[in-house]
């Protein structure tokens, strides 16, 4: 079940110093790679990339579009560290698995966590294609208990109670909203609120229609965990989700939405999230106090 598996800090710990072995790279920023996303990890320079499989104690990545490589480099005078794939609870893992990359992130020094997504839309203001910034969000899962965080609490990572009010900082998300303007893309940029279901099936109609009554711009079945153990751990994030598809919320129309649409949309756009993911990391500000230790 679910919230029973624990990590323990020696594990992260072990994950860290072993990628640490391997790489010079020290990294500032992390990026996490939506579905169909992977193309991020691309504007890297001088890369030191590792398959998941050689890197112990990572899950495996087993959704199509989510290749399952770590890849180091420079982008832009920072230094990233950028999952080519994510781990959905979906797949099985237990979502102190889905989020274990985070917490070896944070003890290999990374400051900020750039997180990104495919997600269908609820909002009528929202068309595939468009880039959602990510304001807030409803984590499902979450609501119910399953939550990375249940179980004993580490204090050496964060609060037993964290608050999660600010969780996507605003400065960022003014920071970005000034970039897609500079960069022509503000027609297609707007902030929102994602919600995490847990998949892997896609929506009801029903359910379709209970989630844009709630408020909810756009659904996904990733993120909220990444975000809320990102938060535990004092990681400033940053999440952007594009808009691959419209969620059906009318019996009668027959729209309908498969994964291969979902990817096909992050290919056609992909030039767009680089972009604005790369001024972005460019103009960030890193906080250098942040050694790592945990
Ligand atoms: O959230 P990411 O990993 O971008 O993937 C999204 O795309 C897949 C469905 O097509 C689901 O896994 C959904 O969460
Ligand atoms: O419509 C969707 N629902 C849930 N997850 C998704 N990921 C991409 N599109 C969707």
């Amino acid at each position: 079940m679910h919230s029973k598996e624990q990590i323990s800090h020696d594990e992260y710990q072990k994950t860290a110093d072993w990628l640490m072995s391997q790489t010079q790279h020290r990294p500032q920023v992390a990026i996490i790679c939506g579905s169909g996303l992977g193309m991020l990890c691309d504007t890297l320079k001088c890369q030191d990339s590792f398959a998941y499989s050689d890197i112990p104690g990572f899950p495996q990545s087993t959704v199509q579009g989510h290749a399952g490589r770590l890849v180091f480099g420079e982008l832009k005078g920072k230094t990233c560290v950028c999952m080519q794939g994510r781990f959905h609870m979906y797949e099985g893992h237990s979502l102190c698995k889905t989020t274990f990359p985070i917490r070896v992130f944070k003890m290999m020094g990374v400051d900020t966590l750039i997180v990104t997504n495919a997600a269908g839309s609820l909002a009528d203001g929202l068309q595939p294609g468009d880039i959602m910034i990510i304001k807030d969000h409803v984590n499902f899962p979450g609501l119910v208990g399953l939550n990375p965080l249940s179980g004993p609490n580490d204090d050496k990572f964060g609060l037993r109670f964290p608050a999660m009010s600010g969780c996507y900082d605003r400065g960022l998300r003014c920071l970005a909203m000034e970039i897609a303007k500079q960069q022509g893309v503000a027609g297609l940029t707007r902030e929102g609120v994602y919600a995490m279901v847990g998949g892997p099936n896609f929506e009801t109609i029903a359910e379709a229609r209970l989630l844009h009554r709630l408020g909810v711009d756009a659904v996904g079945m990733s993120t909220a965990p990444e975000v809320v153990v990102a938060t535990h751990c004092g990681l400033r994030v940053f999440g952007l989700s594009l808009i691959t598809n419209k969620v059906a919320t009318s019996y009668e129309d027959g729209e309908s939405v498969d994964h291969e649409g979902v990817l096909e949309v992050g290919r056609l756009r992909s030039l767009a999230v680089q972009q604005l993911v790369a001024e972005l990391v460019s103009r960030l500000e890193i906080n250098n106090n942040s050694d790592g230790a945990v």
